[in-house]
Formats: C-alpha cells, structure tokens, sequence
C-alpha cells in the first residue's frame, strides 16, 4: 500500500472547478487514490519525494484505439501514396477487411503479443487508461477472441483497458448484401455473448456509407440500451449520415472523428453531455481537408477530446503526445484544450469519473514530467518528457 507525498510540484488537477495550476504545491497518495492536494509546504508524516518543481498531470487516457489487431497494412500506405483513396480502398476490399484477415488467422496468444508493443509506446508517454475495440474478426468467436486479449493487456501491464464492442466496424465478404442479417446474427448476437462474459463496456459502430447506417446502428443500440451499456460512435468521420445526433439522442458517451459534424451536431452533444473526440491521426494519415467543428464545439460547450485512434489502416499512431500536436496544428486546438483532450475529456468519452482529474478521493494515476511549462507536452515534435507514472499510487 502507498503512503507518499509528492511534493514541490507544479500540478495541473485539470477538473472544471478545480484551480487551473499549483505551483510548489504538494500531493498526497494513500493506496491507490489520491488523499489530498495543495499548495505550500507538504503535510508533516509519511515518506516525501521531492519533484524540484516539475509539472504534475493526470495519467494520460487514449479514449479510441483498435490497438489489438493482426497483419499490418503499410502496403495500403503505398497504394494511398500511388492515389488510391481511403473509400477506393475500402470498396476494392482492400482497408479494414485485409485486417479482418489477418486477424481471424490469429491466435489469442498472437494479438496479445502484437499489441503489447503499441501499448507500451503508449505507457512509456504517461498514459494510465486505454481504451481498446474489437471490430476485425467479424465473426462471434473472432469479435470475443479481440476483447479477451484486450482484458489480457490489462493484467500484462499497469494500465486500465476498457473495451468497447465494434462488431459493426465492416461488413465480411460473406455476409455480402445480408446487413440485416450480420447485425442480427453477429453484431447483436456477439454483443449478447460479450456481455455475458463480461468483456465489453461499451458500444460503438462505424456509421459511414461503407459501413452502417443510422436506423442499423439504432438497432444494435436498442440491445445496448437492453444491457445497460453505454453508446459511442464513430460518427460523421466521411459524411454527415446523423451519427451523432443519434449518439446525443441516446444519451451516448461519444462521437468520434466528427469532422462532417455541423452546429446543430455540436450543440445536440453538448446539451447530451456527450465529448466529441477529435482523431488527428486518421485526419493526417488521410491526408482529409474537412475539418471538425471546432468552432462550434467550443460555442456550444462540447467537451473535445483527443485520442490515437491506433489502427492499421488510417491512423498507426501510437503516440499521444503527437496526437496533442497534431491537434494543435491541424485543427488549432490550444495546449490547455490539448491536454484536457487526453486527460479530463477522454475520461469522460469513456464514461469514467475516477481518472483524467487530480482531486481527493480519485485514482492516483499520474504523470510526472520532466518540464515545467504545460505547453511544452502539445508544443514539442517527437520529444517525451515524461520523468514517472503513477499507476493505482505505484511509481511504474
Ligand atoms: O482502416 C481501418 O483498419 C480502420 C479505419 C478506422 N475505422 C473506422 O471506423 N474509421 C477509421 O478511420
Ligand atoms: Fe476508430
């Protein structure tokens, strides 16, 4: 059990009501959450470890990744650059369905060990908790076989998983022209399975023209609703189908990508407390010119969040600290809506309110960084600062 004090920090608590920074200010674990924090000198009692001013965050969240994943599809990358696109690819079933591929072929076992890789390149930035989705077996046992290595990861390292299920992601070549039929026979069928097993937190779904519609998505909703799960979606990332107001009129947790959302879309969020998460690498990758309503979140009070979107099609990055300056200098977002996008807001796209936030009461997931000013995590290209992770109170 922990018992430490952190002290001569610079803290940024990062919760709404919360001061926006501590200098030299002190904090406090006990166990595995956070006991107290302030500023001054520390409290008599218990060992200190004294941080020489450095900065203070929250452990990192990446709130949307496909981390686990078989094969690789850096021959794609090669056919973007000879000026194919992302929907040409797709269409000529190449994209998401070669991973499916690959990923049927694989063994538990093999997606495990394919993954722990990019996640530890995200734990080695300071990140705590992740979010991982099936979404490349599209078959029952396959969708199940990607969320029990996700959960492995989770006992292989000191990192929070949480699984979202994403069975409707594509449709496989042999349920061609039977969408109907896959939603009923696999997407809700294996939701039902997964759940039973306890191997999913949320739902979510590729709501694109190449994929699935709104009324599809309702009905693979409707079952989520029945089980108590919470919705998110990978929602207007092409087009503008309604995916997020179908998020925001299920109370959801997400919209995701968002770059074809309008106002109306941002204010249906906000007023659902719904975060949009912003995906900066699938945007590079793509090389897309839409961008997302940034204006327009930030009118209608629209948490943002920002996450890797890790997969081996349109986003393989596997950096957060990238992602925040790609955010920056794609869709101009500021560091302080930079850094929330990866703490605070990504806690709340996931559902969570014990992470993303340093207060009393909370989980000790921190990040110690080796820097003093907080811009220079969203300002630096390919530099990781980090100097210590706290994960459930315990240096890792
Ligand atoms: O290409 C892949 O493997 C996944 C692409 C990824 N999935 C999705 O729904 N949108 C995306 O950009
Ligand atoms: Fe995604």
């Amino acid at each position: 059990m922990t018992d430490l004090t952190l002290a001569n920090a610079t803290i940024l608590p990062l919760g709404e009501d919360a001061p926006r920074r501590i200098e030299r200010g002190w904090l406090r674990i006990e166990g595995d959450r956070i006991a107290a924090l302030g500023d001054g000198p520390a409290p008599e009692g218990g060992p200190v470890e004294d941080l020489g001013g450095r900065l203070v965050t929250p452990a990192l969240v990446d709130c949307h990744t496909h981390l686990v994943y078989g094969g690789s599809r850096a021959r794609e990358f090669e056919m973007r650059l000879e000026g194919a696109d992302y929907e040409e690819i797709a269409r000529a079933g190449g994209g998401i369905l070669s991973t499916v591929t690959a990923t049927r072929a694989a063994s538990e076992d093999d997606l495990v060990a394919s993954a722990l890789p990019r996640l530890d390149c995200l734990l080695a930035e300071g990140a705590g908790t992740i979010e991982v989705k099936s979404g490349y077996g599209l078959t029952v046992e396959d969708e199940l076989k990607m969320l029990r290595a996700a959960r492995r990861l989770g006992r292989e390292r000191p990192v929070r998983i949480v699984t979202s299920w994403l069975a409707a992601h594509a449709l496989p070549p042999e349920y061609k022209g039977r969408a109907e039929a896959y939603i009923d026979e696999i997407a809700i069928a294996g939701l039902r399975a997964a759940h039973a097993e306890g191997l999913v937190d949320a739902v979510d779904g590729f709501c694109e023209g190449i994929a699935f519609s709104v009324p599809q998505m309702a009905r693979i909703f409707d079952v989520a609703d029945e089980l108590g799960l919470p919705v998110k979606l990978h929602a207007e990332q092409l087009s503008h189908l309604g995916g997020s107001q179908l998020v925001a009129a299920r109370g959801g947790l997400s919209a995701d990508h968002v770059e074809h959302a309008d106002a109306a879309d941002a204010a249906a969020l906000a007023r659902a407390g719904a975060a949009a998460v912003l995906l900066p690498g699938a945007f590079y990758t793509l090389r897309e010119t839409q961008m997302p309503p940034v204006a327009a979140f930030r009118e209608a009070g629209t948490a943002m969040a920002l996450a890797t979107d890790c997969n081996p099609g349109t986003s393989p990055l596997t950096s957060l600290l990238l992602t925040m300056n790609m955010a920056a200098t794609l869709f101009r977002l500021t560091p302080d809506e930079c850094l929330r996008g990866v703490t605070a807001n990504g806690a709340r796209a996931l559902g969570l309110t014990d992470c993303g936030r340093l207060a009393p009461g909370l989980r000790a997931d921190l990040a110690v960084w080796d820097i003093a000013e907080p811009a220079e995590l969203t300002y630096r290209i390919g530099f990781n600062p980090l100097h210590a992770r706290y994960f459930e109170g315990c240096k890792c």
